[in-house]
């Protein structure tokens, strides 16, 4: 297509949301009319499913559960005055309990008002969070957040560390849905500790964000923390920004939740709408379905042009990838589905892989983010006539064009400016887009049936490891690796002892490793 025909074809296409500013362009993907023609049924089946789902379907028919994210920023959706009435009041005690902190209404035993916060949660209720406020969280917060998300000793020391002096006006936000996810668990376990190191009670300076009656929540109950919030089984965790797993977070932060909720029930008014063309969800669903060919064959690369939107594409990894990423289809067909994420920012990944992306194996399509205002307030010039600002657009606007010389497609999001109600749009876009490609594709978009499996594996390492310290301890001479592994009931398992002998040697656990590190079956083994 010549110049002239694409800036058609741009028009034809362009969807544009004049109440947020919000422009999207699938100009760039090569999608025909025959596909669109072709995918009217499923799509017309996907408009119905979603319908459905937001009256109160059991649209996550693997664990039987509604899927509710929606009714977050819309309560009048929901399918009982109950629910509505919890949403409603969830939401104001959020913001009220927001405003004491800030105001030192609430306060620490020992200061006139908290100044941090440690946010510690994983997955779904660390990446919103984490996202909402690399994007929206002003350059000097009422608190100021620290993320623990996962469970690595290093990575907990850090966060306490530059925290050493100022634990006793930090707030502590444990977060986990299920309130049993080994990560956040350690995590807590450790603050807490660092905590009574200080002779801080953990109680005071402790929130949970949690389901109703979780183990988390029975710990908080039973210690007296200072909060419980609760989130419900209807919300995922990778859609559940807009729950009290987000909105804590970034209303201690002094994020504008109103109009984040506000700006997700916009686009989500938007992306109801049953007609392709004017459904900026099923656009996007649409250029994903003919990029992959329905099968996720090419990956998405995700680049926003704006450094405050880098952790857009981690929060999508989980929100594309956990829903979309199945072994089977609704109908228990072996599909193995999915579409992979990547990507950071504009233009700095153009020095990292854009190379390969412009030239090398042409397995994805991009996704640019185009943000419109540089910043707030003027720029000056770099020279004469031209800004910072023009560069990164003509940065942008330069990749999307030699992409598609070379036969690599792209999306481009336009939004005015970053705020609230545009990341708060932009969430609701993605996550409707998920549900109705994953309509599309007949795959269930709300449960994670394969993350179980690598939980259940941790747990029998954790099981072996005990039983393969008690085989030492019992043993007063040194043993080889497979005498370890007779003795412990796993002669099959010797590699697996071996990396948690390994381990526990390289952590002084009383654990002495003898012999050729390099020939590990030559090895002996004996505890102190
Ligand atoms: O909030 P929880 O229950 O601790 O779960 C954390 C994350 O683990 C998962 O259950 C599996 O990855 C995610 O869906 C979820 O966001």
């Amino acid at each position: 297509m010549d110049a002239r025909a694409l800036w058609q074809r741009y028009q034809d296409w362009l969807y544009f949301h004049e109440g947020l500013g919000l422009y999207l362009d699938v100009s760039r993907m090569r999608f025909d009319d025959a596909l669109v023609e072709s995918l009217r049924p499923k799509f017309d089946k996907a408009f119905a499913d979603m319908a459905e789902l937001e009256k109160g379907a059991i649209a996550n028919p693997d664990e039987n559960r509604m899927v509710g994210h929606y009714w977050l920023r819309n309560p009048d959706l929901a399918p009982t005055p109950e629910l509505t009435q919890e949403i409603v009041q969830t939401i104001e005690q959020i913001e009220s309990f927001a405003e004491k902190v800030q105001t030192g209404a609430i306060h620490p035993p020992r200061a006139s008002r908290f100044t941090d916060v440690i946010s510690i949660g994983i997955g779904g209720s660390a990446l919103g969070p984490q996202f909402v406020a690399e994007a929206l969280s002003p350059d000097f917060p009422p608190l100021k957040i620290h993320f623990i998300d996962n469970t690595d000793p290093a990575g907990i020391d850090r966060i306490l560390t530059h925290l050493r002096n100022s634990l006793s006006s930090t707030l502590v936000l444990v977060i986990s849905k299920s309130g049993g996810t080994p990560e956040p668990r350690n995590a807590m376990i450790e603050v807490k500790k660092a905590y009574a190191g200080q002779n801080l009670d953990f109680a005071k300076y402790a929130i949970a964000i949690t389901g109703v009656d979780s183990n988390l929540d029975k710990v908080a109950k039973s210690e007296g923390w200072l909060a419980r919030f609760f989130m419900y089984d209807w919300v995922g965790g990778r859609t559940s920004e807009m729950s009290s797993v987000g909105l804590v977070p970034a209303a201690l932060q002094g994020v504008d939740i109103r109009a984040m909720l506000e700006g997700a029930k916009e686009m989500d008014d938007a992306t109801r709408i049953p007609d392709v063309k004017n459904n900026p969800a099923a656009l996007l669903a649409l250029a994903w379905y003919y990029s992959g060919n329905g099968r996720g064959e090419k990956d998405m690369v995700v680049l926003p042009y704006k450094d405050s939107l880098l952790l857009f594409s981690r929060y999508l990894q989980q929100l594309v990838m956990e829903s979309l990423g199945k072994e089977k289809d609704l109908d228990g067909n072996i599909v193995y589905q999915g579409i992979a994420v990547y990507g950071n920012k504009g233009s700095t990944d153009q020095h990292a892989y854009v190379q390969q992306l412009r030239e090398g194996v042409p397995n994805f399509f991009a996704t640019l983010i185009e943000v419109l205002e540089d910043r707030q307030g003027p720029s000056p010039e770099i020279d004469p006539g031209v800004t910072a600002g023009d560069y990164l657009s003509g940065f942008l606007l330069g990749t999307r064009q030699a992409l598609y010389e070379n036969h690599r497609d792209s999306i481009t999001v336009t939004i005015p400016q970053v705020n609230s109600r545009t990341v708060g749009a932009l969430i609701a876009l993605y996550e409707r887009a998920v549900g109705l490609y994953a309509s599309l594709i007949n795959v269930n978009a709300y449960h994670q049936p394969g993350v179980e499996a690598g939980k259940k594996a941790a747990a029998v390492i954790l099981d072996l490891q005990k039983r393969v310290v008690d085989v030492l301890q019992k043993e007063k001479s040194a043993l080889s690796l497979a005498e370890v592994a007779e003795k412990a009931g796993s002669p099959d398992e010797v590699e697996a002892i071996y990396k948690i002998l390994r381990h526990l040697h390289s952590n002084q656990r009383g654990v002495v490793l003898k012999g050729d590190l390099a020939q590990p079956s030559s090895l002996t083994v004996s505890i102190n």
